[in-house]
């Protein structure tokens, strides 16, 4: 229970409807138990007319009408207030899954991005899911169920222990070996439920990256290869859901087999008892036999209640290992620290912590508020690190990174995010429409910056001619534009946003060279005041920058404007000279 104290704090949040609902269940409880008390005195009445210790029929009917009205009102105020106590512990429950949802959300989001190439996108899922619902079972029907359990035990226990103190050992004597029973059945349940949810997840996942990737299967022509794979993964599936169905199917039966038990006990103890005179009353035995099966339900919930309680226990484990997980990128500083853009490395060097490559080595450069820096360089030579690191996506010593000549860590950081407008490698758009896709740069944004933003990204004319025009709804992924297109929507999305820092990484290698010239173009009339910094393989994109670096391994090889470049021997100088000829090829 150590791992589920942390659900305390909702309890309290709560607390006012828990109390009702403990009240409410009690009161419910006790009208339940008019109904075998009620059923009982009938019996003894028809029993004692029988016997002819009651000589008028008029009295017994009479009897019989009051009680029948009896047992019809307790019936209905015990089932309105069962009701009510649903009402109370199981919307309790759902409050507490709906706030503990969020909170592990704005959890995640906190996390720095090493978080999530450490955890797999499907476990984190699974924690804020399936895990948060099994920690419900417990704060709603766990808690319910004991409650009730409880509630009917002391009330309906002690009542029959005053009513036939004998009879009332020999009908509980198997009560325990069916709790245990159950709670050993639930554990195999569960176990097995554990699997078939592994299975499950492993099909989705299959599916899912099936579908995702549809065009590549196809090109390969391999879709009866990835048929097999699925009925091998469904076929293991199924054997796991028979397992658990039979499991499962004992459940019930079990229960039967000891009710059973307890009912034959309750009958031939209670039938010798009243022939020897120890029971006074006949309907005694026909009440008890009423409260074992009564007390049946709560007793093999007493098993379930417990394993539901170890799962919740296991499943609030590792959602509390992510919630104590402290994001390694925090704001320390609390006032607003409005940014102008001076951007200076200083003998920068950065080593990823999670695998220990060296991406930048002695990094230095400083780009002014009005300037471009290009950044030019071969695959892995550490271009985008460059850009991360600016957008504080991991940390440095203070020293080697300015912004506003102040070390990065002493900026606010939502201030300095406000200001950046990144335009990642892989464009990454939502499965929603152009405009709000665009809009997500800047929430508030009214159409004319839409269109503004689309215009200067040369998307506009694109847009306009699908048949939806703005309110295109993009499938999975942006799946239903071009890659070219999906950059410029990207690059959209950054300059709406109106950022002081705009960072493009390698966003123009889908786009034709005349659509780079009008975007470089529109660039360089929007960035006047603006720090830009372009990463690029391609010189047609970098030439007009005020400073271009070369970067090798890490490090940079070469720096200076355009023409200085193409005029010393060098990287950039080759690089011009091969793409000059394919440009003329
Ligand atoms: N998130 C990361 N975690 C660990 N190592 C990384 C990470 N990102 C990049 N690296 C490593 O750091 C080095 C520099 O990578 P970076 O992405 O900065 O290169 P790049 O010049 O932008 O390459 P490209 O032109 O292919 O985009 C590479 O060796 C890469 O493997």
């Amino acid at each position: 229970m150590k791992e589920l104290k942390y659900l305390n704090k909702y309890f309290l949040k709560y607390k006012g409807r828990l109390l009702l609902g403990v009240f409410i269940t009690v009161i419910a409880t006790v009208f339940k138990l008019v109904v075998p008390m009620k059923v009982g005195d009938s019996v003894t009445s028809v029993k004692q007319y029988l016997n002819g210790e009651i000589s008028s029929i008029s009295v017994v009917e009479q009897q019989l009408l009051i009680n029948i009205l009896l047992l019809l009102g307790a019936a209905l105020l015990s089932a309105f207030f069962t009701f009510m106590m649903r009402q109370t512990f199981i919307v309790v429950s759902r409050y507490v899954e709906y706030d503990l949802k969020n909170e592990v959300f704005r959890h995640y989001e906190k996390l720095h991005l090493g978080f999530y190439k450490q955890n797999r996108t499907g476990d984190l899922m699974n924690r804020i899911s399936e895990d948060v619902s099994k920690v419900r079972m417990y704060v709603g029907p766990a808690l319910m169920y004991s409650i009730t359990t409880i509630t009917l035990f002391v009330v309906v226990i002690s009542y029959m222990f005053y009513k036939a103190p004998v009879l009332t050992w020999y009908a509980i004597a198997p009560l325990p070996i069916l709790s245990i029973a159950i709670y050993r059945l639930s554990v195999l349940i569960n176990r097995r439920t554990t699997i078939v949810q592994q299975y499950l997840s492993k099909l989705t996942t299959f599916t899912q990256e099936s579908f995702s990737g549809i065009a590549v299967i196809k090109a390969y022509g391999i879709e009866s290869r990835t048929n097999t794979n699925f009925e091998e993964l469904a076929e293991g599936s199924k054997v796991k859901n028979i397992d658990l169905a039979k499991v499962q199917a004992l459940f019930f039966p079990l229960m039967m087999l000891l009710i059973g038990v307890s009912n034959i006990l309750v009958i031939y103890i209670g039938g010798t008892r009243y022939i020897n005179g120890q029971i006074a009353e006949f309907g005694t035995i026909v009440e008890f036999l009423i409260y074992v099966n009564m007390l049946t339900w709560p007793v093999a919930v007493v098993g379930w209640v417990t394993s539901m309680v170890q799962q919740a226990e296991a499943s609030q484990k590792r959602i509390n290992e992510f919630l104590k997980t402290e994001p390694d990128i925090q704001n320390l500083v609390s006032e607003s620290t409005p940014i102008n853009g001076l951007i200076e490395f200083n003998k920068l060097s950065f080593t990823y912590p999670d695998t220990g490559i060296t991406a930048l080595k002695d990094v230095s450069f400083t780009v002014k508020p009005g300037e471009t820096l290009a950044i030019i360089g071969n695959t892995g030579s550490g271009k985008s690190t460059i850009l991360e690191l600016i957008g504080r996506l991991y940390d440095v010593e203070e020293n080697m990174l300015k912004i506003d000549s102040k070390a990065i860590k002493n900026l606010n950081l939502d201030n300095l995010r406000d200001s950046i407008g990144y335009v990642p490698q892989d464009a990454f758009l939502f499965s929603d429409t152009l405009r709000n896709n665009i809009r997500f740069g800047k929430e508030n944004a009214v159409e004319e910056e839409v269109i503004e933003a689309a215009k200067n990204a040369a998307v506009h004319k694109n847009i306009i001619g699908f048949s939806k025009g703005y309110d295109t709804v993009l499938g999975e992924r942006g799946i239903s534009l071009s890659g070219g297109q999906k950059q410029r929507v990207s690059i959209a999305r950054a300059l709406i946003k109106d950022p002081q820092i705009l960072l493009f990484d390698d966003c123009l290698s889908a786009v034709d060279t005349e659509t780079e010239e009008e975007i470089l173009q529109n660039l360089y009339k929007i960035s006047k005041n603006k720090t830009t910094l372009i990463v690029s393989h391609r010189i047609s994109s970098v030439k007009n920058a005020n400073k271009i670096i070369v970067l090798e391994n890490g490090k940079i090889i070469q720096n200076g404007t355009h023409n200085e470049l193409v005029n010393s021997e060098g990287y950039y100088k080759e690089l011009y000279a091969k793409q000059l000829l394919e440009k003329e090829m």
